[in-house]
């Protein structure tokens, strides 16, 4: 993990989302989880609109003042052999109100390779997913349809 995360890089995302009188007819942000290690989300202006899926229900989230939203992404799921699992999420539009977030995602170094930790495989916890290099999982990331939900199912075992 230190390896990995000490020479990393950092991403950013910036977010408006302008308000829509009919937000059930627009997409704010397409369902996904981070690739990242881990995100640092801020919702600038407290405006609600971050849902995560669970058991299949889009469940809000309540924005809170000076806080940030800590997410664990794909490559902290990989890393940690599901110890920590990412989230599905997404953002929908206010009718009356614009929204703006920021997110900062916390990515390995380039020039690594992601798989489970080897201190976390044991008999009873066998490796979930196969060892793919740090480029060959962006550049998957980057060349998948829209519409997968996860970049992750390809790295299952
Ligand atoms: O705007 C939000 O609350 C979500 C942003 C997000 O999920 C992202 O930028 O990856
Ligand atoms: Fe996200």
């Amino acid at each position: 993990m230190i390896a990995l995360f000490e020479e990393g890089w950092q991403a950013m995302r910036m977010n408006y989302y302008p308000p829509c009188p009919q937000p059930e007819q627009v997409i704010g942000l397409t369902p996904h989880s981070d690739a990242a290690g881990i995100t640092f989300l801020l919702e600038l202006n407290q405006v609600p609109g971050l849902q995560i899926r669970k058991d299949d229900i889009w469940i809000p989230v309540k924005p809170l003042p000076n806080a940030f939203i800590v997410n664990i992404g794909e490559i902290l799921e990989i890393v940690t052999n599901v110890q920590y699992k990412s989230i599905e999420h997404r953002a929908i539009v206010n009718s009356e109100k614009e929204r703006l977030s920021i997110a900062t995602f916390l990515n390995p170094k380039l020039d690594g390779d992601l798989g489970p930790a080897p201190s976390l495989i044991t008999r009873k916890t066998p490796p979930r997913f196969t060892r793919v290099t740090v480029v060959d999982f962006f550049k998957n990331l980057l060349s998948r349809e829209l519409n997968r939900k996860t970049n992750l199912e390809q790295y299952y075992v």
